[in-house]
């Protein structure tokens, strides 16, 4: 089977071409199936998380706990009154920090708001679930840790030199995973014990840890995964900081890139989400709810902000020229990176591609059917990217996204700051595609209106 390196590859191709993603992501999924290794600190389970697990049994095992389990279709229904409570509790706090101008800049609340769901989708949903505003807030600043020097550490990978140049900074972002164990474990250890107390998920709420705590995994990965064993505290503690990691940033990233949308676009969405009574509905997730312009708006946003720029792929010499045609590549093989970012503003594909215009989507439209994760056929766009190691969060994050909206939408009025600085949509050419400028906006209460 093929592995991918711990090394660094020396070369890395740029491919920006859809076809040829869509080849080497689809076609040549076999060849295309593994990302890079970053390099963690030394002793870290580094391949026991679903992003970095090389494509294979061990891989397989934790994704399809995530998605068959955990975040499938069927549950998201039960998961809508947690995203509610969470929009709710952002609107009211977002109205509270409303200067008298009504300005508020959105992106560390919304950041809280949406980390403190997904602690609670992985730590079950009661209050003392382990993590507390205390653990939630340490979190968060890992996160943003991470983010902030994650370009920088790939950048700097490949030789002594960098890598000496920029200690410090790595040093600052391997420091994050020594704090893994810290903050998650006595949460795991709590939930363990709640189970053995008071039954088998304690509070009756089947969380991302339950799965974990019930899951095996194959012990050699090399042995098709025959002979299994538990996961150990340190692997769950990685796994719960890929939960809460992977979804938590674009999520945010998306929301912020909505919430700039024109006055028109706003009034419109509120009429839909107004009309359907949202908040009275309960046990559908917003997801599945016939808001055709609710979900216009959001692959519209999608398109043309997807909130992650480029995949990363580890590949052989030998499968990248089958599926590059690249004549030049070393024998150590190459990483590939994805541009994802430009596909969805192709000229010859959509019509003034830079205009944010959701009808594109509506019916009739020439983004009608256009699918969020593309299959076999052309590709117009893909924000979760395509193949194997497409996003398993893809139906949880249009979930989220959505209720949060609508939620903002229902019970707010946005508009662009009091003082007449505008919004600047420049992005940062990182790893996530933040907005440079944190959202600024005026929010006032529909209601009150
Ligand atoms: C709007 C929201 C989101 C966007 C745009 C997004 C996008 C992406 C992209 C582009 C990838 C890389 C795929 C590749 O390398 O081919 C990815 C991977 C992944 N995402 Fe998401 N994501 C979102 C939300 C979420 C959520 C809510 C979760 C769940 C907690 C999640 C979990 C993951 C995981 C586990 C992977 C790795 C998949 C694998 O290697 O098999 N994402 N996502």
């Amino acid at each position: 089977r093929d592995r991918t390196t711990t090394r660094p590859r020396e070369h890395t191709i740029v491919v920006s071409d859809p076809a040829i993603i869509r080849s080497a992501l689809i076609d040549h999924a076999d060849a295309f199936s593994n990302r890079p290794l970053p390099r963690f600190p030394a002793g870290r389970p580094i391949t026991h998380s679903i992003t970095s697990a090389p494509y294979g049994p061990l891989w397989q095992g934790l994704r399809r706990n995530f998605t068959a389990d955990i975040l499938h279709r069927s549950r998201l229904g039960v998961l809508t009154p947690l995203e509610r409570e969470a929009a709710a509790a952002t609107v009211a706090s977002l109205s509270a920090q409303a200067g008298n101008n009504g300005d508020v800049v959105i992106r560390n609340t919304l950041h809280g708001a949406v980390l403190a769901l997904f602690a609670r989708l992985c730590f079950g949903a009661d209050d003392d679930n382990g993590m507390d505003e205390r653990a939630l807030r340490t979190v968060l600043q890992m996160q943003q840790e991470f983010l902030s020097n994650f370009t920088l550490v790939r950048a700097t990978d490949r030789s002594w030199l960098t890598r000496l140049l920029h200690w410090r900074r790595r040093r600052r972002h391997a420091g994050v995973f020594d704090r893994i164990d810290e903050v998650f474990i006595p949460a795991i250890m709590a939930r363990r014990r709640r189970r053995s107390r008071d039954g088998v998920c304690g509070d009756g709420f089947r969380s991302y840890l339950d799965s974990l705590l019930e899951l095996d995994i194959p012990i050699d990965d090399d042995d098709d995964g025959r002979a299994r064993r538990p996961l150990t505290d340190e692997e769950i503690g990685f796994l719960i900081w890929e939960f809460l990691s992977a979804g938590t940033s674009s999520t945010v990233t998306c929301l912020e890139a909505h919430l700039a949308a024109e006055p028109g676009i706003q009034d419109k969405l509120h009429r839909e989400v107004a009309a359907h009574h949202l908040r009275s509905m309960t046990g559908t997730a917003a997801s599945e709810l016939h808001l055709p312009y609710l979900h216009a708006v959001v692959l519209e946003s999608l398109r043309l902000h997807p909130p992650v720029p480029f995949v990363l792929r580890d590949v052989r010499a030998e499968d990248v020229a089958v599926a590059l045609g690249e004549a030049a590549v070393p024998p150590g093989g190459a990483s590939v990176s994805f541009v994802l970012g430009g596909i969805g503003r192709d000229r010859e594909v959509w019509t003034n591609p830079d205009e944010f215009r959701p009808e594109r989507f509506l019916e009739g439209g020439e983004g009608e059917g256009v699918s969020l994760v593309p299959g076999p056929k052309e590709i117009k766009m893909m924000p979760f990217s395509a193949g194997r190691r497409h996003c398993a969060g893809v139906a949880m994050g249009m979930a989220h996204v959505k209720c949060f909206l609508a939620e903002f939408v229902r019970e707010l009025e946005w508009a662009p700051p009091a003082d007449g600085s505008g919004i600047d949509f420049t992005e940062l050419d990182e790893f996530i595609k933040w907005m440079k400028t944190p959202l600024r906006v005026r929010v006032a209460p529909r209601l009150l209106k």
